[in-house]
């Protein structure tokens, strides 16, 4: 095997049994040094937290209006008032915890074996030669619309593993429909524009993310700087570790861990629907010297063979329209590969 042959084949390995060598990581995995993740100060302003219950009574405006804004100035917030019991969500991490804990070859089985498919477990897939890896495993899984499950995919180990997602699956759902109606009423647009857009043939995916410990968290990304290619994500972040941060203002910022709320953003295809007003926040996800981090990610997007394009009461002559109509599939299709990169996908969809 060439050394070239070698590093590829280290390139295809499962992070977690990296790391457990403890050794540095593998040369495939370490960034650039000017693009290298330094260490940024706490948000100077507070992460806007938006209560989503409050959002809903009738006189929300007050939420609303912190909504607007936090969607304006950060593209995220944390949603607290969801309606989700602390037990349940702690339920949902000891089962993501229990399947990362597996014994490789339980967990082997859940790979998906076909060339150019992202579900099931794997490391960062490889699109590139080139490419920098992430150091952080997942576990992709389409969980709507439910008859396009690909069970075989679902960990039957541990045994409540399918029954939680499902069960997270329909209750997120429903927080997810509320935040974009409120959306679609801070723009004007019919209270259910998005919600019908998404409708009952949505593509939703859920993401475990895995991000083990590294001897050397200065030198990689867990998840390296990127755009969601989403309408919105809903991401229920670790307990206790930290590790997400956004670019605001043209600064990397750190979000703190507040463990009984989501984290929402907004993705690409709300920046391309609402016509540039809501934009969708760049972010990445660094590693700990000792500590592993579990993140479990929802993504709501269209299916595939919509078209993306902003909505028409969006545009006027003095908003004119900043993105083309795209087919949903080609736009993820560029997306993936851009993502591989680390670059952007959106100027692609720009007029
Ligand atoms: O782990 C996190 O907190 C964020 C994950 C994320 O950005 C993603 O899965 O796209
Ligand atoms: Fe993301």
């Amino acid at each position: 095997m060439t050394e070239e042959e070698k590093e590829r084949e280290v390139g295809r390995k499962l992070v977690q049994a990296l790391a457990e060598t403890g050794q540095e990581p593998p040369i495939r995995y370490i960034q650039r040094a000017e693009d290298r993740p330094i260490d940024p100060p706490p948000p100077s302003s507070p992460v806007p937290v938006v209560d989503l219950h409050r959002l809903l009574q009738a006189d929300g405006q007050d939420e609303a209006a912190k909504l607007r804004s936090a969607l304006q100035s950060w593209g995220l917030f944390q949603a607290i008032g969801h309606e989700m019991s602390v037990s349940f969500l702690d339920e949902v991490r000891n089962t993501a915890r229990e399947f990362f804990q597996l014994p490789m070859e339980v967990k082997q089985k859940y790979k998906y074996l076909t060339e150019g498919k992202l579900e099931g477990y794997e490391s960062d897939p490889v699109a590139n030669e080139d490419q920098i890896l992430d150091w952080s495993d997942r576990l992709y899984l389409l969980v709507q619309p439910e008859n396009e499950r690909n069970l075989d995919l679902w960990p039957e180990n541990p045994h409540s593993f399918r029954e939680i997602l499902h069960e997270y699956t329909m209750k997120l759902r429903k927080v997810a429909d509320k935040i974009l109606m409120v959306m679609a009423k801070l723009l004007d647009l019919n209270e259910e524009y998005f919600t019908q857009q998404l409708g009952g043939t949505a593509a939703v995916y859920a993401r475990f993310n895995y991000y083990p410990c590294c001897s050397r968290p200065d030198l990689v990304f867990g998840l390296k700087p990127h755009s969601d290619g989403s309408m919105i994500t809903i991401v229920l972040p670790d307990k206790d570790v930290e590790g997400l941060q956004v670019l605001k203002d043209g600064e990397w910022v750190r979000i703190p861990t507040n463990p009984h709320s989501f984290l929402v953003n907004f993705g690409d295809e709300m920046e391309i629907m609402s016509n540039g007003i809501f934009k969708s926040p760049v972010h990445r996800v660094v590693t700990n010297l000792e500590k592993e981090r579990i993140s479990l990610a929802m993504f709501y997007a269209l299916e595939p063979e919509k078209e993306l394009e902003p909505a028409d009461r969006l545009v006027d002559e003095m908003h004119p329209r900043l993105y083309r109509k795209v087919k949903m599939k080609d736009y993820l299709e560029v997306f993936f590969r851009n993502f591989s990169q680390g670059k952007r996908t959106i100027d692609w969809a720009k007029i």
